[in-house]
């Protein structure tokens, strides 16, 4: 029996095509079978819907995709066996990366379905234009050609086939980023809504994709027996025996609108003048182009607070989480839960504990954040906040503004930084740029305390010397700045009892999290001249209350208090530089390209970084 054969074939770029060349490797490849009595009609159904799709030509290839798609007519017996379209790892190199590599496999898939759906030859169903009334009425059985499809496929993979379209159509989603066919897929979708929202540009596939938004579900079949359920019951995809399903309309679903739901602050009327204010709802980190522009929805809010919250309401369907630290949107473990969809967390800024991280890795939810973009902005806010309460500067400020004019009253609790110990807790990114900064200062000593050691070529560099344990830390230390991200082992770590360790008078910056300071602890510590001052832009709640101790609290002469609203890393340029950021991640995400290291906290099912906690 001849056979007639589609071969989808990953032929790949010439760089992939270089690089495995001279490593001897050669592509995994596809075909799928229509068998020879197969009417004309079906083959021609196949062709045209792969050609339309993916715009190759018959015999064909392209090396400006990764994928390239063959056709031809066997004339080898059969069975001509399914080659294994993947090698069974969910993943190949490309471009000398590790990506997803099962877009091949959905694509044969989705033709497979094809030539299952168009009919079993014996049953002689039908071409596409006469078929639809065969497609719809009486009762189909599963057709023989997918039966010999799963039973050559049972041969070379000892299993069968993923039939099941919805399974490959939601892994296909994720797999989507960071393979490169998946740009080319994105880029079909995107001319197919161009041409849509376009009318009359060029012969196009508009008619096919409006048929495809506007196809009600009850037009959908009921399944079918013997063929997998999931795949009719997805509420995206239209049913392969709807007159409307094909390929290209498959192919559109599969970059179908997501959700990107971000949550920013407010910004009245002055983001409305400061459009660099790129982190408020009003100016939306200046990305809603970019995500509107690849067909998906975009939800900006600053209402987070409570279950009728636009948060709590979006979060359900959304697939994206945008949050920023500076007015954060709780991602509760039970909020995880409610996110069927929820695929990426993506903080704009740094520090990522608004999300419960570890349900996030048992949920293989991805949190980023844009590591670094505003550590320079903290370094200097702390140095500025160790020296305004060192120098006792905001009582000698509020003096002049009252009209007063005491020097004494000020200068009594006024000192230099030169000479005084200064610590930080944690000696990352932010703590280690507050040490170097401190370097000018010629302070007596400068230690850290993080379990994690400074290089020593890093310490050397500063100075700094390490403190293994806390309490003998902080009973060095005149200065004390907390510079360590907020979790399990950090919270509330400056307490009481640690301030009992503290040396009198000393003084405590915290620009990290709110809840590493226990908030009455600290506020009793410097009423009681314990702390002489404790200056910060983070509090245990965002937005604090208006009568949060900490904006009022005061040492016994008055002064000591150096808190602001959280700010210290969203000046303009840090603004401009965690937008890009985010907007970055979003663009590795969309095209299945790997994340910059650095800004993983918990990657596919685990932490990236040692930051969050001893592991
Ligand atoms: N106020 C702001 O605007 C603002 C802006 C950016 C970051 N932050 C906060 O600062 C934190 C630090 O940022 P970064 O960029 O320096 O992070 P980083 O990951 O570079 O450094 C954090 C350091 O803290 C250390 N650490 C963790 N747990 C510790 C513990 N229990 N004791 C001692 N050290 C510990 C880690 O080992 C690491 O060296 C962020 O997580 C965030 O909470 C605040």
């Amino acid at each position: 029996m001849q056979s007639a054969s589609v071969r989808l074939e990953s032929e790949g770029c010439g760089v992939c095509r270089r690089r495995e060349a001279s490593e001897g490797h050669t592509r995994n490849r596809g075909d799928v079978l229509v068998p020879d009595e197969a009417p004309d009609s079906v083959l021609h159904r196949v062709v045209e819907s792969c050609t339309s799709s993916f715009r190759f030509q018959p015999s064909s290839s392209s090396t400006g995709c990764c994928i390239s798609v063959h056709f031809y007519k066997a004339v080898a017996a059969p069975p001509v066996p399914l080659q294994p379209l993947y090698d069974g790892s969910p993943r190949c190199h490309v471009h000398g990366r590790d990506v997803p590599y099962k877009l091949t496999k959905t694509i044969t898939s989705y033709v497979s379905r094809e030539l299952s759906f168009l009919g079993s030859p014996r049953s002689g169903t039908a071409s596409r234009h006469s078929g639809s009334a065969d497609r719809h009425g009486g009762e189909r059985q599963q057709a023989p050609n997918v039966k010999a499809l799963v039973a050559s496929w049972r041969l070379c993979h000892g299993a069968p086939p993923s039939f099941d379209g919805y399974h490959t159509i939601q892994q296909s989603m994720q797999w989507r980023q960071g393979c490169r066919a998946a740009n080319f897929l994105e880029h079909v979708a995107r001319r197919a809504r161009e041409r849509h929202v376009r009318p009359g540009a060029r012969r196009c596939r508009k008619r096919e994709w409006a048929l495809s938004e506007r196809l009600p579900p009850s037009t959908r079949p009921e399944p079918v027996s013997g063929l997998p359920q999931p795949f009719y019951k997805s509420s995206r995809f239209p049913s392969p025996l709807s007159p409307h399903f094909s390929l290209s309309n498959q192919l559109i679903s599969l970059s179908a609108t997501m959700k990107v739901l971000a949550i920013l602050y407010d910004g009245g009327k002055a983001a409305e003048e400061e459009p660099r204010l790129l982190g408020t709802v009003e100016n939306e980190l200046g990305i809603r182009e970019f995500v509107e522009s690849h067909g998906h929805e975009y939800i900006v809010t600053s209402d987070k607070e409570g279950p009728d919250s636009a948060f709590h309401k979006h979060i359900v369907d959304a697939e994206v989480l945008i949050t920023t630290p500076f007015h954060p949107g709780y991602l509760t473990a039970d909020l995880i839960k409610q996110a069927k969809n929820l695929k990426i967390c993506i903080t704009a800024g740094v520090g990522s504990d608004h999300v419960d991280l570890d349900t996030a890795v048992t949920h293989k939810i991805q949190v980023l954040e844009v590591s670094g973009s505003n550590v320079v902005s903290v370094a200097e806010h702390v140095v500025m906040s160790i020296l305004l309460l060192v120098r006792n500067f905001v009582p000698a400020h509020e003096m002049i503004e009252r009209g007063d004019w005491q020097v004494s009253q000020v200068a009594r609790a006024a000192f230099d930084l030169e000479g005084k110990v200064v610590g930080t807790i944690g000696a990352g990114r932010i703590g280690y740029r507050v040490l170097q900064r401190l370097l000018p200062f010629d302070c007596k000593e400068l230690l850290y305390y993080d379990y994690a050691a400074l290089p020593a070529e890093a310490s050397k560099a500063v100075r700094a010397r390490r403190v293994e344990d806390l309490k003998e830390f902080v009973s060095q230390c005149d200065v004390v700045t907390v510079n360590c991200p907020l979790h399990d082992g950090t919270r509330g770590l400056v307490n009481t009892e640690l301030l009992k360790h503290f040396k009198k008078g000393a003084w405590l910056v915290n620009t990290a999290r709110g809840a590493i300071c226990d908030k009455d602890a600290v506020a009793a510590a410097v009423s009681s001249g314990q702390l002489a001052g404790y200056a910060g832009d983070v509090w245990n709640v965002q937005p604090a209350p208006r009568d949060h101790v900490w904006r009022t609290m005061k040492n016994p002469l008055g002064g000591g208090n150096g808190m602001v609203p959280h700010y210290s890393g969203t000046t303009l340029d840090a603004q401009a530089r965690y937008a890009n950021g985010v907007k970055s991640i979003l663009e590795n995400y969309l095209k299945a390209h790997p994340q910059e290291p650095q800004n993983v906290i918990v990657g596919h099912g685990g932490y990236a970084t040692k930051a969050y906690g001893q592991r």
